[in-house]
């Protein structure tokens, strides 16, 4: 990633501030300029030392740079290429992190010089917290990060930023931008729209004083729904057939569970929900063919300061090395979770051995259930 001289990031928020974070933590020697239209996101991104220079002027913040990455909501992209496309140079790349990328490539074409090269980028990794102080260099790590080519893109620049892709952890898929956005309506936009639906249901059942005893069903499928609106009203619409095809077949869906249930057809039910456990059960923890598989052990444990040291104590002790762990915000009360990811099997039955019999008595494996990690 070291071919590019300077760099300017449109958009300090999550995304452009986790870039830019990311970018210096993989030693990227460049400077970085950062234009956003809020001081403060600019501010802050001076003061996290995530970029080197701030300005609130589109031309200037281009106008020396050799790579020019978006990240804005994708609604400001056609007044922003056509501000900047006067003072790009004639060999300046330009990407972007949107979400959707027929409409993004679409309107580069529209606004951007033809010397111009633009690939479309999106990288699958973020968060429903906005803005720049929710920012992390390490948010891309392990995550895939789709690249839009058109035919006339110069090979000589995918491999640049494939480079920069691959060095802040992320794993590079080219893709051409349609079936981007037909992966991505898939299992990103329609699931979204789900967590919006199950969100509002609340209101419109009048129940939202049912909302506190959610577990962590209810919380893992709404999760998203605390996503900023306004970025996601412009991913519904710039995605609108892909959503709206969705929406088609969610409705055939419901009604034949709906029927099915009211009809008492228990072996169907009970085959849909089979189903449903087998895809969902497939899908590789780790990304298959690009990261290698990890062993989840959930843990319970007391929810108070110095718990996570005490467990990470015990696990390195014993030489296993933790690949990943995770707090679940399942729960309030006492009790909390947390997930631990190990590189073996044998790693993960060393672990539970350890574990389940000293401070950590209710640790079971996943797919498992406590009463079983318990009696064995
Ligand atoms: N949040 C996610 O999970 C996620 C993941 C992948 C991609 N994306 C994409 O990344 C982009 C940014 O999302 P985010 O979550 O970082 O948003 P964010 O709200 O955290 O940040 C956006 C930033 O852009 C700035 N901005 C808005 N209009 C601008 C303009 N005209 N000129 C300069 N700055 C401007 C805002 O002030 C803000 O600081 C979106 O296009 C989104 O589709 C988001
Ligand atoms: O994990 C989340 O919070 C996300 O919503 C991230 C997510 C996704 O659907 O996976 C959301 C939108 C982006 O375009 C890319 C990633």
């Amino acid at each position: 990633m070291q071919q590019f001289g300077q760099i300017a990031i449109i958009g300090m928020g999550l995304i452009g501030g986790s870039l830019a974070l990311a970018l210096k933590n993989a030693g990227y020697k460049g400077r970085i300029i950062g234009c956003d239209l809020s001081p403060e996101a600019l501010e802050e991104g001076l003061a996290m030392v995530a970029i080197d220079a701030a300005t609130q002027d589109l031309k200037e913040a281009v106008i020396k740079a050799e790579l020019v990455i978006i990240a804005t909501p994708v609604g400001f992209y056609s007044n922003i290429f056509q501000e900047i496309a006067e003072a790009l140079s004639k060999d300046t790349i330009v990407t972007d992190v949107g979400s959707v990328k027929g409409y993004v490539s679409r309107t580069a074409a529209s606004y951007l010089p033809e010397d111009i090269q633009f690939v479309g980028g999106h990288p699958m990794a973020g968060s429903e917290k906005g803005g720049i102080k929710a920012a992390t260099p390490f948010l891309f790590q392990n995550a895939y990060y789709f690249l839009t080519a058109k035919e006339n893109t110069k090979q000589d620049t995918i491999e640049k930023l494939e480079g920069l892709v691959r060095s802040i952890g992320a794993f590079p898929v080219v893709v051409e931008s349609n079936q981007h956005d037909k992966i991505v309506g898939q299992i990103s936009h329609i699931p979204h729209m789900m967590a919006v639906m199950l969100a509002n249901m609340l209101e419109r059942r009048n129940t939202t004083d049912y909302a506190p005893f959610a577990g962590g069903g209810f919380r893992d499928t709404t999760r998203i729904a605390a996503g900023n609106p306004h970025m996601w009203k412009d991913i519904f619409f710039f995605n609108k057939e892909e959503v709206l095809e969705g929406v088609t077949i969610l409705e055939e869906m419901l009604q034949e569970f709906k029927e099915m249930l009211a009809e008492e057809k228990e072996e169907e039910v009970l085959s849909a929900l089979q189903k449903a456990k087998r895809l969902r059960d497939s899908i590789p923890h780790g990304k298959k063919d690009y990261i290698p598989q990890v062993y989840d052990l959930i843990l319970d444990v007391e929810d108070r300061p110095g718990v996570l040291g005490e467990l990470t104590q015990i696990i390195g002790k014993h030489a296993i090395n933790i690949k990943e762990i995770e707090i679940l915000h399942a729960r309030e009360g006492e009790a909390g979770a947390v997930r631990i990811a190990v590189a073996s099997k044998e790693e993960q039955d060393k672990a539970y051995a350890i574990l389940r019999n000293g401070k950590f008595p209710l640790t079971y494996r996943k797919g498992e259930s406590k009463e079983d990690a318990n009696n064995s």
